[in-house]
C-alpha cells in the first residue's frame, strides 16, 4: 500500500535566506520550461539548445529529461498511465524546488496526460510554468525513429507506446507552440531562440 501522503504531525522550517535573496544573486526569476510532445518530437534537442543558449546569456538552466531520469530517481517506473502520471508528478516537485531555488528549470517529457502536466502546473507560481508544446506530427516523429522505438512499436515489440497504441492529449493553453512551418521544421536554434524570446518578454531573464 502507497504511504504517499501519510506523515503527520510535520512543519514548515523557514529559513532567513528565500527565494528573492537567490534570484538577486543570480539576476534571473526561476521558472519551469515543461516541454512536452511525442517521442522524436525535438523534446531533448529543444533542451540542450535552450540550455546552452541560457548559458551563453549567463543564465543558470537546468535540464530534467524524462529518459534521464529514468535511469535514476524514476528507475522504479514503467509505461503504464499510473507510473507515467507518478513520474511527472516527482520530476513535477523537483522542477518546483529548481524553481525556488532560482533556476530555470526545464523539464521535457513526453507528459503525454493534461491532467498530470495540469497538475505540475499548479504547483507553481502564476506564469513561471511555461509550457511548450512541440505541435510535429507524428509522421515526422515516426520518419526520425533515432531509437528505432516506432518501429518495434509497430512490429507490436513494444506495447503502449505513445503515439501509437497510447494516448497523447495535446495541450489546450499552452504558452508556447514548436510547429512546422509550411511542412519544414524549425531549426533548433530557431526553437530554443522563441523560447528565449518569451522568457525575456516575461522578464525570467532579469531579477
Ligand atoms: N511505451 C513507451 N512510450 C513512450 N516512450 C517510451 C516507451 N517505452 C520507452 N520509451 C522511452 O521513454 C522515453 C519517455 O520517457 P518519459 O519519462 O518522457 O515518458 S512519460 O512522460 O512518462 O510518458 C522516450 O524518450 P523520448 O523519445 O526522448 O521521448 C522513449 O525513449
Ligand atoms: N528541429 C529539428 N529539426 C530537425 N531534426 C530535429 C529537430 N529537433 C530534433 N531533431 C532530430 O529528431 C530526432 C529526435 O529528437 P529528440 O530531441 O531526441 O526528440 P525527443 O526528445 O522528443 O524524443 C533527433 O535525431 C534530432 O536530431
Amino acid at each position: 500500500m502507497s504511504s504517499l501522503g501519510k506523515a503527520t504531525n510535520i512543519f514548515w522550517q523557514e529559513c532567513s535566506v528565500g527565494k528573492l535573496d537567490r534570484q538577486k544573486l543570480l539576476n534571473q526569476k526561476g521558472c519551469v520550461v515543461w516541454i512536452t510532445g511525442l517521442s522524436g518530437s525535438g523534446k531533448s534537442t529543444l533542451a540542450c539548445t535552450l540550455g546552452r543558449d541560457l548559458h551563453g546569456r549567463g543564465k543558470l538552466s537546468y535540464i530534467l529529461d524524462g529518459d534521464n531520469l529514468r535511469h535514476g530517481l524514476n528507475k522504479d517506473l514503467g509505461f503504464k498511465a499510473e507510473d507515467r502520471a507518478e513520474n511527472i508528478r516527482r520530476v513535477g516537485e523537483v522542477a518546483k524546488l529548481f524553481a525556488d531555488s532560482g533556476l530555470i528549470c526545464i523539464a521535457s517529457l513526453i507528459s503525454p496526460y493534461r491532467r498530470d502536466r495540469d497538475s505540475c502546473r499548479a504547483l507553481l507560481p502564476e506564469s513561471s510554468f511555461i509550457e511548450v508544446f512541440m505541435n510535429i506530427p507524428l509522421e515526422i516523429c515516426e520518419a526520425r525513429d533515432p531509437k528505432g522505438l516506432y518501429k518495434l512499436a509497430r512490429e507490436g515489440k513494444i506495447k503502449g507506446f505513445t503515439g501509437i497504441d497510447d494516448p497523447y492529449e495535446t495541450p489546450l493553453n499552452c504558452e508556447i507552440e514548436i510547429k512546422p512551418q509550411d511542412g519544414v521544421c524549425p531549426p533548433p536554434a530557431a526553437m530554443s531562440s522563441q523560447v528565449v524570446t518569451f522568457l525575456e518578454e516575461r522578464g525570467f531573464l532579469h531579477a
